[in-house]
């Protein structure tokens, strides 16, 4: 089967490298000639995993601006990117295409599902970690499991498998009829860890073990509850604070992507993220006071 992989940055790196390891035939599509000339310096992934063992793999690269047809795409830029990418290998997506959004936030989907009716959208949720040391080297951070489910409104999911291999080394995957549930979830714990961590330049951690930040915790979980129930859209059983602090526990040492982007002066997906609720509330005419105040506090840090 051949896949597409358009983004490849540390999630991309690391699917081409599992995907090429479970015999798929994989392209990256990387931006631009600069990056296609500094891949092909070598023509190689390097992949470093948990016990620090490392492996390579050879996905051939190509040009956005290629002929060849894409059938099964990843883009695993941030959400941000979503956009320009599409745009920029639109011409080449043959009808019935699969693509999978295999990224954070929300709000790119719905952008994507109605641009390209023509194809199988499909929505992926993942609690991996991976990060790039340099260039096409992608060491991974944390071992977790991709959701995949299908967004495109008219379709059924049994109807337009995905077929992706049964079995990939390194990488736990599962099916679900209900990815919107998932992509709910993975939002409001990063729309409550992300920006907090960022502003108070902290750990995950510290958001769980200082009291003050606890605080802060519950009230942005307590608005995020709030829309969510106003869209009727299901959550957790039991509160969102909970799973907050479970997750920042679980990964305490962490520093979340947010929190790196901004002490990196990068762009952050706040818009995409915190962003995201703030438009579901206007539409619902609520009142989110503290989200709408972390995103003005992240949108005036500095980024290039
Ligand atoms: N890293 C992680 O552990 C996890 C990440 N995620 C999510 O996965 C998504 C990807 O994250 P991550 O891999 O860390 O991000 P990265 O920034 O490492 O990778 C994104 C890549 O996309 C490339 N890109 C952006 N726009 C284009 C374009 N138009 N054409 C070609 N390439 C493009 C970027 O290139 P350039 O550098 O030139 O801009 C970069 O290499 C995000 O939404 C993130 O939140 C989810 C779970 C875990
Ligand atoms: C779950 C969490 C908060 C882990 O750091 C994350 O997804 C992120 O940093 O973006």
């Amino acid at each position: 089967m051949q896949w597409h992989i358009l983004g490849a940055g540390a999630i991309g790196c690391l699917w081409a490298h599992c995907l090429i390891k479970a015999k798929q035939d994989v392209r990256i599509i990387l931006r631009n000639e600069v990056h296609l000339h500094t891949y092909k310096a070598t023509s190689r992934l390097h992949y470093t995993d948990m016990d620090a063992r490392k492996s390579h793999s050879f996905p051939q690269a190509e040009l956005p601006s290629d002929a060849a047809p894409i059938t099964r795409l990843f883009i695993t830029t941030k959400a941000f990117s979503t956009q320009d990418a599409i745009d920029s290998i639109r011409h080449r997506l043959v009808d019935n295409a699969h693509i999978v959004l295999l990224q954070n936030g929300m709000g790119q989907h719905e952008q994507v599902c109605n641009q390209l009716p023509h194809c199988h959208v499909w929505g992926a949720s993942s609690t991996d970690g991976a990060y790039l040391t340099s260039p096409f080297h992608v060491t991974r951070a944390g071992k977790g499991e991709t959701i995949i489910g299908l967004l495109s409104r008219y379709n059924k999911l049994s109807d337009f498998p995905l077929l992706l291999p049964e079995k990939m080394d390194d990488l736990t995957v599962h099916l679900t009829q209900n990815i919107s549930l998932y992509l709910w979830r993975k939002l409001a714990i990063n729309a409550a860890i992300n920006p907090l961590t960022a502003l108070l330049d902290c750990r995950n951690g510290a958001l769980s073990s200082v009291p003050a930040y606890r605080q802060k915790v519950s009230i942005i979980c307590k608005e995020i509850e709030a829309i969510a129930e106003s869209l009727h859209q299901p959550l957790f059983e039991d509160s969102l604070e909970k799973h907050v602090f479970s997750v920042a526990e679980l990964t305490a040492n962490n520093f979340s992507s947010m929190h790196q982007d901004v002490t990196h002066k990068r762009k952050t997906e706040i818009d995409y993220i915190n962003g995201f609720i703030q438009a579901q509330s206007a539409l619902k005419g609520l009142d989110t006071p503290f989200n709408k105040q972390l995103i003005t506090s992240i949108q005036a840090k500095p980024h290039s």
